[in-house]
């Protein structure tokens, strides 16, 4: 998978989604398209940025029954995205029936899209997930069991924070991707996420890949300040 940061395009329409990405000339990206601009946009916006040259990570986040997940992978496999998510949460037998909805949509000749799941939600604390899901596990036991019936279901990595995937590479295996959302330059504002780790602490974890939306997308200079996440990232030069 593309090893460069994953930024999240968390806009309200494509035509700022586009000024925004217009800063960053012909940097080839992997960026994120989440709720707030795919259900404004709908597929338009996927093959726009397929078109631009971007890979793109569609992050819905499915969880229903594994009926109605397996037909909505099949339409989302022919929009030509490059990663989709379920959630961990919904069950194996959801995650087979979100692969086999991937597989069946996925054009001949062509690679079904990457699908991992959410393991528990970067902006959720182990005290809440313990007093509102009733699990009575630490977080970490708790991501792990998720991580470990996504890796039996067959997907190919989970969602998760920076502190677990250590844990996850160690018990599942280096193979299965651990994408980490809840990135944060040292001294930025954490925001409604919980679990925060800088792009230094994600490497120096072994992640397999970050994702960093409001760091980049809210700054005075964003290009700059996806190079230097980018640096911070790779540990080397920019
Ligand atoms: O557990 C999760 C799953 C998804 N996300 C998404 O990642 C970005 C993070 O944005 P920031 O502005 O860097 O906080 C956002 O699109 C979330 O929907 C997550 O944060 N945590």
């Amino acid at each position: 998978m593309n090893q460069s940061p994953i930024i999240a395009l968390d806009f309200s329409g494509k035509k700022e989604t586009m000024e925004f990405l217009d800063l960053f000339g012909n940097e080839e990206l992997f960026v994120k398209i989440g709720m707030e601009l795919f259900y404004k946009e709908g597929p338009s916006v996927i093959s726009e940025l397929k078109d631009r040259g971007h890979d793109v990570f569609l992050d819905l986040k499915l969880h229903d029954i594994p009926n109605t997940v397996k037909r909505a992978m099949k339409n989302l496999a022919q929009m030509g995205c490059d990663l989709v998510n379920v959630q961990a949460a919904g069950g194996s037998v959801m995650m087979e029936a979100a692969l086999e909805g991937l597989e069946a949509g996925t054009p001949a000749g062509q690679t079904r899209p990457l699908c991992i799941s959410v393991t528990q939600l970067t902006s959720t604390s182990e005290e809440q997930m313990q007093s509102e899901q009733l699990i009575s596990a630490s977080l970490g036991e708790s991501v792990i069991h998720y991580a470990r019936i996504s890796q039996q279901a067959g997907l190919d990595g989970v969602v998760c924070s920076v502190q677990e995937a250590a844990m996850i590479a160690s018990q599942i295996g280096t193979g299965f991707l651990t994408v980490c959302p809840g990135i944060r330059p040292a001294g930025a504002a954490a925001g409604d996420q919980k679990r925060v780790a800088t792009p230094q602490q994600a490497r120096e974890s072994g992640v397999s890949s970050i994702v960093v939306g409001r760091p980049i997308t809210t700054s005075a200079t964003p290009f700059e300040s996806y190079r230097l996440i980018k640096q911070e990232w790779e540990g080397g030069q920019a």
